[in-house]
């Protein structure tokens, strides 16, 4: 005992604190509390034992072990030894709140109908009855008195001043009925009347009260004065057990009805408070006869009250409601939708020890008790109440998202900075790609226009060098149609040098532009590339492929042109072969006669030769120590880059396509150059052009056309027979009367200064093959002139440097004058010359 009063002291306003926990499920059960009411002054007087030890606000103990007295048997003290007395129970039970005797109603109101009123509002019915013996303070806690008030009064003044805080959006009308039943029968105890109610069972609304008037109050002061008046009329006698005994069981309801200001939704809530009657037994409240009958029809509504608690924790189908009109009343509260408090009050004086046993036991099953509950919400309006429930289910569903929502915070927390960087990568990558877009496009704008130059500047060249092959045809040649020809050419070859200055120029000058802007968008990408690498170095690929694709680009580019320019450069080729194609019978023709008459000087048959030896190679043949030298204007041209275009390109224009120089190569020829000790066939390879060569008799001749351009597929045939030839005097039979002969070698005599007087010619005697003239003058030889027929000239061998005389192939018109395409030509070689591709003044003026 020592131990429980030290517990009791502990207890602040009669809640002990909870040690032992929550065990139940509240919000599913029955709330069940146990209110242990004080020892009443006849307890106190009798010195009664107490049997109810509360340990905290959740737990007590039933018939607890006494403290050990001293048991003296004759004199002696018996250790531990009461034989006399019956073991303690000892029993422990716990509830959702347990009150000791110290409590007062307000703390009963707090953990029992305090909390309820907010499931009331939210459209709950809600019931609390309370449950125990006779004399165990049910009505003490229910109604009270005026200094302590009981918990209807407090719940309703609760009520009220929720209500209050509820005004700015709902409306609320109220109403409340007192009723009691009594031996079976209902009255109503505001509306004071010997006749008894009936009870109705409706589906929505549960058990109603046929005939019952509801009481509209506006305050908690009306319903204490109601409260009053209706006590008044409740039948009550005093007992032994109790003084103001009462003899029915008062229910207390309160109708809620809400409607919110906002729409027509209602609610219509009730609030149950039930003040049972007590169970007593006849020995201990001593009634007879009346009281009697009372009494049992007390326990009998009572014990029907029991066996629905005890089939409803058992969670049987079938609950006997209908034994009596009192567990037709709580239909509703005990199993129905309706949130539920039972409170059962209990006497710890040992003389109460059975009905609290039995009040204990009544209120740990009716804990067990499960409930399935539901707002009560009636719409006037239908659609109304389907948005209304559509809107509960919004809601619900809200709360399910906001519950996985706070589950997957963490996560988010974690992935919210992958999202962010994956947008930073995604931005980066759109930057890039669009700076790449505009690159590529200026990319290839420039690489177009750089093909464009290129192949204007193969055309130029190609066609330089169809119209020196042209000059050279006709270079000395005084066949008039040749003359005629070439005159007419030289203007439009000026014309056509015009054209591809007025061209390059303009190219020029969108080159510079298409790669200025070509230039800034690959700055612009480069720093983007370099930005996107430093803040995002996983672009790095992406970055990479860019850069492929950019360079991918120029290739193509570079091959597309260099494929156009082959394609132009093989038309041009073919074009040229089938012109050279006529050359070699023309050629094998005229060495023939020069080897009729015997004047095919030992160079000009090993260059004959060496032409012959050109053409083996030509048709695939090469040997060995030939190199293979590149043309370097054609990898020019073919070299697409994207460097910045320079004003001053340079490139190794070829010699022979010196267009722009004079034609009268004779006059612009080197020295005499003694031949003699050098091997004639690379001297007259490469001295050409007015080159003069002194052979071994003296003579000079002096070779004006070149033939290494000769691109021919002479007959192998031919060449070895002129091999078997050489050194050998031929045959001739074709012989040509020297006379007739116009060739383009001029036959000299002894090489003499220019400004020497020529000697006259040594009248050679004619040769033996070369007796029959008769039949050579009457013959005539077709050269390739497009079969002109020209007669052949022998001429005189000629000094070095001739003067300048007048006709084709000089510088002086025939009139004397000199010719206006030799200065077309050197102002053409001035405009070149600014060009970019024109040659660098090095080569221009190396002659
Ligand atoms: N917690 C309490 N504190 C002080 N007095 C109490 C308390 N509980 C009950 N009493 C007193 O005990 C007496 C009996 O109480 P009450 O009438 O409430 O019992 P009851 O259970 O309603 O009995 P009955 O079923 O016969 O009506 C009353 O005089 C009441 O004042």
């Amino acid at each position: 005992m020592v131990k429980i009063e030290r517990e009791r002291d502990r207890r602040v306003g009669g809640i002990v604190p909870s040690k032992s926990g929550s065990t139940q499920n509240m919000a599913a059960n029955i709330k069940v509390v146990v209110r242990v009411r004080p020892l009443n002054e006849k307890e106190l007087e009798q010195n009664s034992r107490i049997v109810v030890d509360v340990v905290d606000d959740k737990m007590l103990v039933f018939d607890p072990k006494e403290e050990m007295r001293p048991f003296f048997y004759q004199g002696v003290q018996q250790p531990n030894k009461n034989f006399l007395k019956r073991a303690n129970k000892e029993l422990k039970f716990v509830f959702d709140n347990v009150c000791s005797q110290s409590a007062t109603n307000r703390d009963v109101f707090e953990t029992t109908t305090k909390d309820m009123l907010s499931a009331l509002m939210e459209g709950y019915n809600c019931s609390v009855f309370v449950y125990g013996a006779t004399g165990a303070g049910k009505t003490f806690t229910m109604i009270g008195n005026s200094e302590h008030p009981g918990i209807t009064y407090l719940t309703m003044e609760h009520l009220f001043y929720i209500i209050n805080s509820y005004e700015k959006d709902r409306e609320f009308d109220i109403g409340v009925s007192y009723i009691e039943v009594y031996n079976e029968n209902v009255y109503d105890l505001l509306k004071p009347s010997n006749t008894p109610l009936q009870l109705r069972e409706d589906s929505k609304y549960g058990v109603m009260v046929a005939g019952l008037t509801l009481n509209n109050i506006k305050t908690a002061r009306e319903l204490l004065n109601m409260l009053e008046n209706g006590n008044k009329n409740r039948t009550q006698h005093p007992t032994d057990a109790n003084a103001e005994s009462s003899r029915s069981h008062a229910v207390f309801q309160v109708y809620v009805k809400m409607r919110y200001k906002t729409s027509s939704q209602l609610r219509l809530v009730k609030l149950s408070m039930i003040d049972l009657a007590g169970s007593e037994r006849a020995s201990a409240t001593g009634c007879v006869g009346e009281r009697f009958k009372e009494g049992a029809n007390i326990n009998k509504s009572l014990l029907s009250l029991g066996n629905c608690i005890n089939k409803l924790a058992d969670g049987s189908s079938y609950i006997p409601y209908r034994d009596s009109k009192l567990t037709r009343l709580l239909k509703d509260s005990l199993g129905g939708n309706c949130k539920t408090v039972m409170i059962a009050n209990v006497s710890p004086a040992h003389i109460s020890y059975e009905d609290t046993y039995n009040t204990l036991k009544y209120a740990a099953r009716a804990n067990k008790i499960q409930l399935s509950i539901k707002k009560n919400i009636v719409d006037g309006d239908m659609r109304l109440s389907q948005y209304v429930k559509i809107n509960e289910e919004l809601k619900k569903k809200v709360k399910e998202l906001e519950a996985k929502l706070s589950l997957s915070s963490v996560k988010q927390v974690v992935r919210e900075p992958d999202t962010t960087k994956e947008k930073v990568r995604l931005e980066w990558r759109r930057r890039v790609a669009e700076a790449e877009a505009s690159h590529g496009a200026a990319q290839a704008g420039v690489l177009a226009l750089l093909g464009r130059q290129r192949v204007l500047a193969l055309r130029r060249r190609l066609r330089a060098r169809a119209r020196d092959h042209a000059a050279r045809l006709a270079h000395r040649s005084s066949c008039d149609v040749l003359d005629q020809m070439c005159s007419e050419d030289i203007p439009r070859q000026e014309r056509a040098a015009e054209n591809y200055m007025k061209q390059s120029a303009h190219l020029d000058s969108k080159v510079l532009v298409a790669w200025n802007n070509w230039d800034e968008h690959r700055q612009k990408l480069d720093r983007l590339c370099s930005q996107a690498l430093s803040e995002c170095p996983e672009l790095s690929d992406f970055i990479e492929k860019i850069r492929m694709q950019s360079e991918l680009r120029e290739v193509k580019a570079r091959d597309d042109m260099r494929y156009k320019l082959l394609c132009i450069e093989n038309e041009e080729i073919n074009t040229f072969t089938e012109y050279m194609s006529e050359m070699p019978s023309m050629l094998k023709k005229l060495y023939l006669t020069l080897k009729g008459y015997d004047k095919a000087p030992p160079a000009l048959t090993a260059e004959y030769l060496e032409i012959m030896k050109k053409a083996k190679q030509a048709k695939g043949i090469s040997w060995s120590d030939t190199e293979i030298e590149g043309d370097s204007h054609f990898k020019f041209i073919s070299n697409l880059n994207l460097d910045k275009p320079s004003t001053t390109l340079e490139y190794n224009y070829p010699n022979h396509d010196d267009v722009n120089g004079t034609i009268d190569v004779v006059t612009d020829s080197e020295d005499l150059t003694d031949v003699e000790n050098r091997e004639p066939v690379r001297l007259c390879a490469t001295k050409r052009k007015g080159t003069p060569i002194k052979l071994a008799n003296n003579e000079t001749i002096i070779i004006n056309d070149s033939f290494e351009s000769l691109d021919t597929t002479r007959n192998l045939n031919s060449a070895k027979k002129v091999k078997r030839e050489y050194g050998i005097a031929p045959e001739v039979e074709n012989f040509i009367d020297p006379k007739d002969l116009n060739s383009t070698f001029v036959l000299g005599g002894k090489v003499e200064p220019a400004h020497k007087p020529v000697k006259p010619e040594k009248v050679e005697p004619v040769k033996r093959g070369l007796i029959d003239r008769t039949n050579t003058i009457q013959r005539t030889v077709t050269f390739n002139d497009k079969a002109k027929i020209v007669k052949p000239v022998v001429g005189r061998a000629l000094p070095f440097r001739r003067p300048p005389t007048a006709g084709f192939g000089s510088s002086l018109a025939r009139d004397g004058t000199p010719l206006q395409r030799n200065i077309q030509a050197v102002r053409t070689r001035d405009r070149v010359q600014a060009h970019p591709y024109a040659r660098p003044a090095a080569l221009q003026h190396r002659k």
